[in-house]
């Protein structure tokens, strides 16, 4: 960990009922990269990024982000946060939605230029409620976007979109990163490893590495990357 990380999370645990939804977690994110952070269903994923958020109850150890506490107040404008469900109204048009959000920030970038950068400005009068999934998970992007974030946390932002989606977005992020956006993005596709500069890997609430998908392979001799998690889970051991 050094100084150029977004986010240092040292013995995080997080206890959510009887079970240890985090369970020690020592994991960093860099500053101006791409951070994949990758499990099954389950492992933690979620409750990670709200405890990076400021959002999780529960939290032992700790969590700083861009120097400061989680969840402290001056972070509110510098960390953009979209998550699983969908925060888009449908009654309002692209614009509207994204023009929203811009009042709710004291220092709101331009929202042409939002818009561009995520491919919505043809779609920009069209309502919210005619758009597919995939448009929709772009404008809730664009509503992150519009507070212009050091640090992007994106939960499983491509799930249920088609290989043409997915990978448009992909591509989005790197630009993002390009210009000098933190991302931190969720997913438990392991094949997303490949988009991402590094990686947190988690398993039932525990770290089971943090590597790179060049790593992955060469560490386990699998050209799959699925194999290769496999393959690390089966050296870290029995949960
Ligand atoms: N409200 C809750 N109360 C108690 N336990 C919960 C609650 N929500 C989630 N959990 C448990 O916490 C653990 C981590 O869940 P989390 O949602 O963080 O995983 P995830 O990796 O994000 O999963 P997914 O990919 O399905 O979204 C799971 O074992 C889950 O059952």
């Amino acid at each position: 960990m050094t100084t150029d990380d977004a986010v240092v999370c040292t013995s995080l645990t997080v206890r959510r009922g009887r079970q240890r939804a985090l369970d020690g977690i020592d994991a960093s994110v860099a500053r101006g990269a791409i951070t994949g952070m990758l499990g099954p269903s389950g492992s933690g994923k979620s409750t990670l990024i709200r405890a990076i958020v400021g959002t999780q109850a529960h939290v032992q150890g700790t969590v700083t982000v861009l120097g400061r506490p989680a969840g402290s107040r001056a972070l509110r404008a510098r960390v953009g946060y979209v998550t699983q469900a969908s925060a888009v109204y449908p009654d309002l048009t692209v614009r509207e939605n994204i023009a929203y959000f811009a009042r709710l920030q004291q220092r709101p970038g331009d929202i042409d230029d939002v818009l561009a950068t995520v491919d919505l400005t043809a779609l920009a009068r069209h309502r919210a409620r005619d758009l597919s999934g995939g448009q929709l998970r772009r404008v809730s992007i664009a509503s992150a976007l519009i507070g212009e974030p050091d640090l992007l946390i994106l939960d499983e932002p491509t799930v249920g979109l088609d290989p043409v989606l997915r990978a448009d977005l992909w591509h989005r992020f790197r630009r993002l990163a390009d210009s000098g956006t933190t991302m931190l993005v969720s997913s438990h596709v392991m094949d997303e490893a490949d988009h991402c500069d590094s990686l947190i890997l988690l398993r039932e609430g525990r770290l089971v590495a943090t590597t790179t998908a060049a790593a992955m392979r060469a560490g386990t001799g699998c050209s799959s990357l699925d194999a290769a998690f496999l393959a690390l889970l089966t050296e870290s051991g029995p949960t």
